[in-house]
Formats: structure tokens, sequence, C-alpha cells
């Protein structure tokens, strides 16, 4: 076992909100239970439930985008990934996330994104290339003399299936706009059962002429 942890590796399918620490969704779950918005003993359960059915983990999705849609939970959480794939060794991280829009506390696609950059900044227990070149400095490189570890990361923005044809095409801009910060590619992820595969065509055909590499999810 200790071998497999010390072998460098890479991840090429972590879902940013598919790889919070339980540690983390139970206190943000408490902090929203003594709020009054949910029953903490009711989401305790869903969250430290295994073997989950396919329902049932779409149904965690919501529950976890409940607790940590808002620009701090997010900055928070892409730090603490990153730190954990890195302290697992994992030295190359395709972190893919769903750009979302959230009225009610004026979060947009846009900022969204800009909170997940802020916690990709934010990590400290190892360097982070997201191919953004103003954060690459020589002296980084060392550390006391010994060379400090280093994560490559490159996001992928997803589009969930639930989304429309407007909104998969947002994801694409902003994916094309944020080029410089790391961004690869375009997912199309979610529920398997929900949506049709046309609604999202034309905005994969963008992405594809943009130069942006595809990756979708299907069947699982
Ligand atoms: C069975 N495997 C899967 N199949 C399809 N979509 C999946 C998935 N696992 C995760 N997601 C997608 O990733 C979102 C959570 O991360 P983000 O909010 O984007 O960071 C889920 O809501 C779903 O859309």
């Amino acid at each position: 076992m200790e071998s497999w942890v010390s072998m460098p590796k890479v991840e090429l399918h972590a879902h940013l909100n598919g790889s919070i620490r339980d540690s983390t969704l139970l206190e943000l779950a408490r902090g929203l239970g003594e709020k009054g918005a949910i029953v903490f003993s009711e989401v305790e359960q869903v969250i430290l439930k295994r073997d989950r059915s396919l329902k049932e983990v779409f149904r965690l999705f919501d529950l976890i985008h409940i607790l940590t849609t808002d620009q701090s939970t997010v900055t928070r959480i892409t730090k603490e990934v990153v730190e954990d794939f890195a302290s697992e060794n994992v030295v190359y991280l395709e972190l893919r996330t769903t750009p979302k829009n959230n009225d009610s506390i004026g979060m947009t696609k846009h900022s969204y994104m800009e909170a997940v950059i802020k916690g990709l900044r934010a990590v400290t227990t190892v360097d982070v290339d997201f191919g953004c070149h103003e954060m690459e400095s020589d002296a980084s490189d060392v550390c006391i003399g010994s060379p400090r570890k280093k994560i490559y990361i490159r996001l992928l923005l997803s589009i969930d299936r639930r989304e429309s044809t407007a909104s998969a095409m947002e994801t694409v801009k902003l994916a094309m706009e944020m080029k410089e910060l790391g961004v690869v590619g375009i997912d199309l992820s979610g529920h398997p059962l929900v949506g049709e595969w046309i609604t999202f065509l034309p905005a994969l055909q963008f992405a594809r002429e943009q130069g942006l590499s595809i990756t979708v999810h299907c069947g699982e």
C-alpha cells in the first residue's frame, strides 16, 4: 500500500465536487443545519453512506451543490482537493467542474471559475502549475536546498446534461476566455438519463472548432 501512495500518478478524471473531503462536507452541513436550512442528521447519513446506486449518487451531488456553491466554499474545496491529490503523489491532475450560476448570491459561471482559480492560487503544500506563467518562478522550485513537490493541473469545464443549448454555449465561451488559466477542454456530464445529445451538439462542435478538447460521459 505504501508504495502505491509514493508512486507518482496521473489523475485524468476528477470532478471537483466529487472529490471533497467527507470532513469538509460534514462541517458545511453542520453549519447549514445550525442555520436551520437543512436537517443535519439526515444529510449526515446521506454523506456517509457507501455503495450508492446511480440515483443516490446524483441525489448526493445535488446535496453537495447546496453545501458548496458559494465563492468562498468553492475556493476552499479547490484548495483542499488539490492538496489531497498532491499528498497522494498525483503529479498531473485534470480537474473538471461545472461552472454554476447562483442568482441569490450573485454567482455567475465566470465568478464560479474565478473562485476555482483563487483556490488553485491558495494551495500551500505543493507548487501548482496550471499553465499560468505568472505563477512560475525559478525560486519556487527549490525550498531550503531540496526540490519542492509540484503538481500540474489542467481544467475541464463541464456541461451538465440538465443545461440548455445556450447555457452549454456559455460554458464553452468561458472555457475559451480561460485558456490562459489552464482550461484545456470541455466535459459533458450529469445524470445519464437526463437530456438529449442533440442539445449539446452545437456547443461541442463549437468547442472543437476552437481547439478545445472534449470528453463525454455516456451510459455509466
Ligand atoms: C457516475 N459518474 C458520473 N457520470 C456523469 N456525471 C458525473 C459523474 N460523476 C460526477 N458527475 C458530474 O459532476 C458533477 C459534480 O462535480 P462538479 O459540480 O462538476 O464539480 C455532478 O453533478 C455531475 O454533473
